[in-house]
């Protein structure tokens, strides 16, 4: 027996290939999930329940709606295999999890899980498939003579969030889990058990088993409350070993799940309450999990590290393993909400992609052996004398063409400007004379060609320099004027010249620089490989194993997506700035209006904008919102109140004529005004289509000004509202992001590996049916949330009421429950302490969050005077169990609001009288947007909204 700490198997890794054992590489595959509906037992037979559920083939399995049901979810759902009431549970293991299971003979890690609501035979499956895979691993023991095997056993329980070991139960402590920047999670001081035989495993394996955690509930006596992972570790040795590599280790995970169900639905209380949050945390993050695996690479940072459960199973979850999931459904009508949503999480899981490797084990000595040989191998390559001179050879050549190239550039410029001196000379002197002999010999061209530059580049020289030759000719008999002309065309040859001469420099220079890197690299190559085998050797214990293949995610790329995160949330703010300018822009340009406006006019625009007043700042129409798009066409009331804007400013009140009428009426092609302006003051010349009207309305032109108008304010109180739509979805992304940053630095500053994020602001969407379930598991566990972190009730009313599970809302659910898992974390690692930051006054802890709820609901309790009847108080009490004589009985009525996350009436009726006592109205006065402006408005002081302004001055946001 031996105790050891165990994670995945041995974890050293060697960038060798990693192959199968026939020297393929083992490719990315899918989750392996099936599903098995079990007959009707015996309590549903007897209260009555039908089979909702049919297999219909091998791999369909659907819903069967009562007669008068109208079907409007999904019905069908498609698998690797279904298999119905009458399938064994052989059938189970051979058809659906066999394979994957027997790779762990091969050196691949392997886990098979059975996942559904509690009663509906994950167990029961289980032990079936674990008994047989134990019966297929004797067997191929017995028929590989070859190899040597060693199989060892570790059995843990995820009870209540906590780690026992199964083997070990006497010790009763909950075990720690320890980050291994190398090896992922483990299990600190897990009992690891050797395995003799066949019997001796079933032997410890019933020993896992019986102290599993049970306990009853109203659905299932004999339920498993928790999580249990029975871990077989495979190494296998070829007996005969021809000096390569021929170990191999994996592990074979069996997970037991708990029931996925709700905990309301088991009619949960005290103790199986407990149980069933966790239970829920655990295979919510499970759910999670799976969900983002199954969207691909967009699907941003995996949350393997909210719950034990998906930490310890990391490599099984789109990581180095074959994974198997079977899915139990009960097929009774009664349960038909469960069974679709284990179908859902099983839809999901299909679309999650594995890269297991195989493991291959290396000695210390082995290794140094393979890593001498392969420094032995560079360096023969290095000093090889034939290539390796050619390479020299080759490099010296180029130089020295180099050299010439720069050698004739530089003579052609010297020749130029001689010849230009020369010729000013000359002119100077005999304006009339032509080129003298000396000119004539400056501008004759030599040079060697270097033989190697005989290719195309060298025959554009060479027509270059024919050409220059031919102009030398030409100019010699040529009249001064000419020769200037002539000498302008030979320095723009010189230039050609010049130009190709540095790009024939700049070939030959990157040619070289290549062939001195190659040789760079072998050396560093050699470098590191001696660095790796002075390790090797200086490990002085005796030969371990070590594993070769794996992933390894570098936190150093972790570092440079977080500068990339924060570098971006910088530029997100500078836009919500720039929106925010534009509003106040947009608000001036509103008061300036609604103060040009007559003044009969002025007064209802006025009131209806009260908040707009308040603010006033400079126009712009930057960022795309163009305001021309809000004033109204050439002729219209508004260019007449523009003007009116623009006389005002300059004190002079508007003059309207009463003799004049400028009509709106629908005018005739001839009739388009032509003139924008000044709609008083149109002329009626022929042929322009103005018309002046003999008796001018004054009555009308108002009326028609004031719609306009009005028409105006209403355009741009919509931009308004669509701006500051825009600014709250802005300020929800850059929240979610900050999020993200945070949970990338908590990683980084633990060592873990993480995923690369790249798309992490990504949210991902889902079919509605398929989001809805999200949102009530991901609400669920956020009403749990508030009340674990003493969250304000009138918040968590605030975010009932208004996110009932529209997929567009997704960005708003998922940062509240980041931000309130993140919040829960740090609680939990703080106890009672304070949360501060080095330079921050503002301190967040436990304790104060918990004032802060007391305060409020004293202030809720006030409210139950001023908000409700007498008739309405009494009958809440009397529903409420508040004794009506009771002093205190306002406070104690309102303690009991918002303390039942389990039960969703409770929930919905609590925040049905918070609202009531808020005043908040749906599609009132409560929106979106103001849920989001009162979220993170930096001068709220409560502890609830300082603790996200704080972690945002934490990342200097
Ligand atoms: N395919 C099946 N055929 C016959 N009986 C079954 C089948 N599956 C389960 N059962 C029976 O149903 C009952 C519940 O099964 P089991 O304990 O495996 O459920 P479970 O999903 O593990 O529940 P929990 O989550 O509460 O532990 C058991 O009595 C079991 O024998």
């Amino acid at each position: 027996m031996t105790v050891k700490t165990l994670g995945t198997p041995a974890t050293k890794i060697h960038s060798t290939p990693v192959t199968t054992p026939g020297g393929h590489r083992v490719p990315e595959e899918k989750i392996v999930v099936t599903v098995r509906l079990r007959p009707l037992n015996k309590r549903e037979q007897a209260s009555k329940d039908h089979v909702a559920w049919d297999c219909i083939d091998d791999c369909t399995i659907v819903y069967k709606p009562s007669p008068h049901e109208r079907l409007v979810q999904q019905s069908s759902f498609t698998f690797d295999k279904v298999f119905g009431p009458d399938s064994m549970t052989e059938a189970v293991y051979e058809e659906g999890v066999k394979n994957v299971a027997l790779s762990a003979l091969m050196g691949i890690n392997a886990t098979i899980f059975a996942y559904g609501q509690t009663s509906s035979g994950k167990t029961y499956t289980m032990r079936g498939i674990t008994e047989k895979a134990v019966n297929d691993i004797y067997m191929h023991i017995m028929n590989t003579p070859e190899r040597d095997f060693r199989i060892k056993i570790s059995g843990i329980e995820i009870y209540n969030e906590n780690v026992r070991d199964l083997l070990n139960s006497e010790s009763g402590r909950s075990l720690k889990l320890l980050d291994d920047p190398e090896k992922g999670t483990m299990v600190e001081k897990l009992m690891e058990e050797t395995v003799d035989d066949d019997k001796h495993l079933r032997r410890l394996i019933g020993i896992c088993e019986a102290q599993r955690q049970v306990g009853e509930t109203a659905l299932n006596d004999t339920s498993s409350r928790s999580h249990q992972i029975i871990r077989l570790t495979i190494e296998s040795t070829l007996r005969e070993s021809s000096g390569c590599v021929r170990s191999f280790v994996a592990s074979l995970n069996f997970v037991d799940l708990a029931g996925s169900e709700r905990a309301s639905q088991t009619h949960a209380d005290g103790a199986r309450l407990r149980e069933g949050c966790h239970i829920n945390l655990s295979l919510m993050t499970l759910t999670t999990v799976i969900r983002k695996l199954s969207v691909g690479k967009r699907s941003g940072h995996i949350p393997y590290r909210d719950s034990k459960l998906t930490r310890i199973l990391q490599h099984s979850l789109g990581g180095n393993a074959r994974t198997a999931i079977i899915c139990t459904l009960s097929p009774a009508s009664g349960h038909v909400e469960q069974t679709r949503n284990t179908l859902y999480f099983a839809s999901r899981a299909k679309e999650v992609t594995n890269n297991a490797q195989v493991n291959m084990v290396v000695s210390d000595k082995q290794l140094v052996k393979h890593l001498q040989k392969e420094v032995a191998r560079l360096e023969a390559e290095l000093q090889t004398p034939g290539p390796s001179d050619e390479k020299d050879l080759k490099i010296q050549q180029m130089e020295l063409e180099m050299e010439e190239l720069r050698r004739q550039r530089d003579l052609a410029q010297l020749q130029a400007d001689e010849l230009r001196r020369k010729l000013e000379e000359e002119q100077q002197a005999k304006p009339s004379e032509s080129l003298t002999p000396v000119a004539k010999k400056c501008l004759s061209f030599s040079g060697t060609v270097s033989p190697r530059m005989e290719g195309k580049e060298l025959g554009n020289r060479e027509r270059l320099r024919n050409t220059m030759r031919q102009s030398l000719r030409q100019s010699s008999a040529a009249p001064p004027f000419t020769l200037m002309h002539e000498i302008r065309k030979l320095e723009h040859l010189q230039e050609q010249l010049g130009e190709e001469a540095n790009r024939a420099l700049e070939i030959l220079q990157k040619e070289v620089a290549c062939h001195r890197l190659g040789n760079q690299d072998a050396a560093e190559t050699i470098a590191n490989l001696q660095k790796e085998i002075k390790e090797m050797c200086s490990v002085q214990s005796a030969p371990k194993a070590v594993e070769v293949g794996g992933v390894i995610a570098v936190n150093k790329s972790v570092s440079a997506n977080l500068k990339e995160e924060i570098t971006r949330l910088h530029s997100q703010g500078s836009n919500i700035a720039n929106l925010e300018e534009q509003l106040e822009n947009v608000q001036k340009s509103i008061d300036k209006l609604v103060m040009s406006l007559p003044s009969n006019n002025c007064q209802p625009i006025g009131e209806a904008t009260p908040k707009l007043r308040k603010k006033k700042l400079p126009l712009s129409s930057n960022n795309g919102i163009n305001m021309q798009n809000f004033i109204k066409s050439p002729c219209s009331p508004l260019s007449a109140s523009k003007q009116v804007v623009d006389s005002e400013i300059e004190n002079t009140p508007p003059q309207f004529d009463d003799s004049v009428s400028c009509e709106t009426q629908p005018m005739s092609e001839k009739e388009t005004p032509t003139k924008s302006e000044d709609c008083g003051e149109v002329s009626s010349k022929e042929g322009t289509p103005y018309r002046r009207s003999s008796s001018v309305n004054m009555r009308k032109m108002k009326q028609m000004f004031q719609t306009a108008a009005e028409e105006n304010v209403r355009n741009i109180k919509t931009y308004v509202t669509e701006l500051k739509e825009r600014v709250a979805k802005l300020q929800y992304q850059k929240q979610l992001l900050v999020c993200q940053v945070l949970e990338l630095e908590a990683n980084e500053a633990a060592g873990y590996n993480v995923e690369d994020d790249e798309n992490s602001s990504e949210i991902q969407h889902e079919s509605p049916a398929s989001y809805h379930v999200t949102f009530m598991d991901q609400r669920q566990l956020i009403i749990e949330l508030w009340d674990l972190c003493h969250v304000s009730i009138i918040h968590r009313t605030q975010f009932y009421l208004l996110f009932k599970g529209d997929p567009a809302d997704q960005i708003y659910v998922e940062v509240e429950l980041r931000r309130l898992t993140w919040l829960q974390q740090h609680f939990a690692e703080l106890g009672n302490a304070t949360l501060a930051h080095t330079g921050n006054e503002n301190k967040i802890s436990v304790s104060s969050s918990i004032k802060a709820l007391k305060r409020e609901r004293e202030f809720l309790a006030k409210r139950l005077m001023t908000r409700l009847t007498e008739e309405e108080r009494v009958t809440l009490y009397m529903k409420w169990d508040v004794p009506l004589e009771g002093k205190q009985r306002r406070i104690q009525f309102i303690n009991k609001l918002w303390t039942n996350p389990y039960d969703t009436n409770h929930i919905e009726e609590s925040s049905e009288i918070v609202a009531k006592l808020v005043g908040f109205c749906e599609g009132g006065n409560m929106s979106k947007e103001m849920f989001e402006l009162n979220f993170a408005h930096p001068s709220d002081k409560r502890p609830w909204f300082m603790a996200w302004n704080q972690i945002s001055d934490i990342l200097h946001l």
